[in-house]
């Protein structure tokens, strides 16, 4: 096998790459940058817009969108400058922010920072055909065959999950694309699904005008401790929402597809919206990548090793990184992957040993141990690690804190009536943390705090010694950790 720097101008005439990505979001563009930097030959195969559905439907705009929602309802938070908030939000201002984030859907900046790492990208659906071939179908049906000598790097991300409910196509229903690309505003707005994408876009359009209805079969966000859905549902509410946990879409009619639709709920119920919007889950896009030439189930989730090797293929050349692997569906997570993936493909290369025990370089530990994630939801709710379900499930002999955010002087100045929750998770065996959650106003950008706790397996005697600054939000973690002592 040929180690690194080893294409050339003959072998990328010939469609030889040591390295051909599929897939051109934040992920695939991760292995990319990582195997150049390891002097790989790259090749990047991308159907839609380089950056993905993160870049121009997703993450991006979502939290374009939101951040005006926040700020306004965290300056009516603070006595004195609640009155210099008058009138609504300006829709104009927030959709042209949204639009200079997703650059007006014109990925060639992003298309030129993958050029610009020296990997060629070809435009056009990549498709596997056998063990280390790849064909890609432009749209003007030009083909191009490409060859890996080292490796391919599935990318594909993921799509949205329609339910089959009577009626769903004739409704015309938005996704995550409507959710985050409409620039108008719908008088009602019904929004099926309580996970992330849910809370986030009731939030969202309610900020924005809309009258929402929020529609969950159970609690929401139900990955994370139970108080953050809670505390996240009584936000929506108190905005204005109208949140009904329990509830099952049975049908919809919309019979002008330019009037309203009526959706028909498991109880006999109706409600009428203008916009329907489905948030009930993901979808690998793995359906049509030839996943059946090297003996893999299209349409399926894609299960890796550590490295982010795809399980029961030969030859250790197939990886698998991001949404379609199913370990989490997040942008950094993914990245993540993605780096540890390119690392690994450029040391197999190499014919370098692996440093892949658990946090090695080329293991993807974090993935089990310690996911950080937040829904800029109001109050934002943000967690890393394990629930104090999943902590008990998991094995762990374990003891949960829980702090109302009010016992934190910073809290208060920060938000007049702040409320908020936190919890932490202790493994009593090792006394380091499992799992931290936070729910209230900013404490987004206190989660990094628990996550270098939780990753790094800081012992709480030591954690007593990082001192949070008087007067801020952090301080919580004071309270965590004297509530914990108290036994
Ligand atoms: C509304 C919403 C909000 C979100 N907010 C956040 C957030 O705030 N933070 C966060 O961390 N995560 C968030 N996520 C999740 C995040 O969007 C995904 O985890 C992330 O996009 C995954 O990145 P990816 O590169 O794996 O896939 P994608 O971003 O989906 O990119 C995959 C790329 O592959 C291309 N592709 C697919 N098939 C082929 C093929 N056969 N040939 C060539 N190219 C192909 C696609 O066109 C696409 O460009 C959100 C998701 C949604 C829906
Ligand atoms: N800020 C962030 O980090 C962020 C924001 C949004 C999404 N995401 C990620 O993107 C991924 C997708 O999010 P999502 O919210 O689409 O999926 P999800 O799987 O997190 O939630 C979908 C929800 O829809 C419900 N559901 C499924 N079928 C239903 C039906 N027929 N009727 C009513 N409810 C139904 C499920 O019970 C579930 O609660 C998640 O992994 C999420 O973490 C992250």
């Amino acid at each position: 096998m040929r180690g690194p720097m080893s294409d050339t101008h003959a072998d990328r005439e010939n469609g030889s790459y040591d390295v051909i990505v599929l897939g051109a979001g934040p992920v695939g563009q991760n292995v990319a940058d990582r195997a150049r930097a390891a002097g790989l030959g790259v090749a990047v195969v991308e159907r839609e817009l380089v950056g993905g559905e993160c870049s121009y439907w997703a993450c991006v705009p979502s939290k374009a969108l939101l951040r005006p929602v926040i700020a306004v309802a965290d300056a009516r938070r603070v006595d004195g400058a609640r009155e210099a908030v008058t009138g609504r939000l300006g829709t104009g201002g927030v959709f042209g922010r949204r639009n200079r984030y997703v650059t007006d859907w014109d990925d060639s900046g992003q298309a030129a920072f993958v050029t610009s790492l020296g990997a060629d990208l070809f435009r056009g659906l990549g498709r596997l055909d056998g063990p280390r071939r790849v064909t890609v179908t432009g749209d003007d049906g030009t083909t191009h065959h490409l060859t890996a000598r080292h490796a391919v790097a599935l990318a594909t991300g993921s799509r949205p999950v329609l339910p089959d409910i009577p009626g769903m196509a004739e409704a015309r229903p938005w996704t995550n694309r409507q959710g985050t690309d409409s620039s108008t505003v719908p008088a009602r707005l019904a929004v099926v699904g309580g996970g992330g994408v849910g809370v986030e876009m009731a939030t969202l359009w309610q900020g924005l005008g809309s009258q929402v209805s929020l529609l969950a079969r159970r609690p929401l966000l139900p990955r994370m401790e139970p108080f953050a859905g809670e505390l996240v549902a009584d936000g929506l509410a108190k905005a204005g929402a109208d949140v009904r946990i329990g509830a099952e879409v049975a049908a919809l009619h919309r019979p002008d597809p330019r009037g309203p639709v009526t959706l028909t709920l498991a109880d006999g119920s109706r409600l009428e919206a203008d916009e329907v919007m489905f948030a009930t889950g993901r979808a690998p896009r793995t359906d049509d990548i030839g996943l059946e030439t090297v003996g893999l189930t299209p349409g399926s989730w894609l299960d890796v090793d550590t490295t982010c090797l795809v399980a029961g293929v030969e030859g250790a050349w197939l990886y698998a990184v991001g949404d379609v692997n199913h370990r989490a569906l997040l942008t950094h997570q993914g990245k993540y992957q993605g780096r540890t993936a390119g690392d690994a493909m450029a040391a197999r290369a190499a014919g370098r040993p692996l440093d892949d025990a658990p946090w090695g370089d080329h293991a993807t530990t974090a993935d089990q141990h310690a996911v950080p994630q937040v829904f800029f939801t109001d109050p934002e709710a943000a967690a890393v690690g394990l629930s104090a379900e999943q902590a008990v499930r998991a094995g762990h002999r374990t003891k949960s804190v829980d702090v109302d955010f009010t016992a934190a002087q910073g809290a208060n100045l920060y938000a007049d009536g702040y409320r908020g929750k936190a919890r932490m998770v202790v493994d009593l065996d090792r006394e380091v943390l499992l799992g931290v959650t936070f729910v209230g106003p900013g404490v987004s950008e206190l989660l990094h705090s628990a996550t270098v706790a939780v990753a790094a397996e800081v012992p709480l005697k030591r954690l007593r010694h990082a001192i949070a600054c008087f007067p801020t939000v952090s301080e919580i973690w004071l309270f965590l950790l004297a509530a914990y002592e108290r036994g």
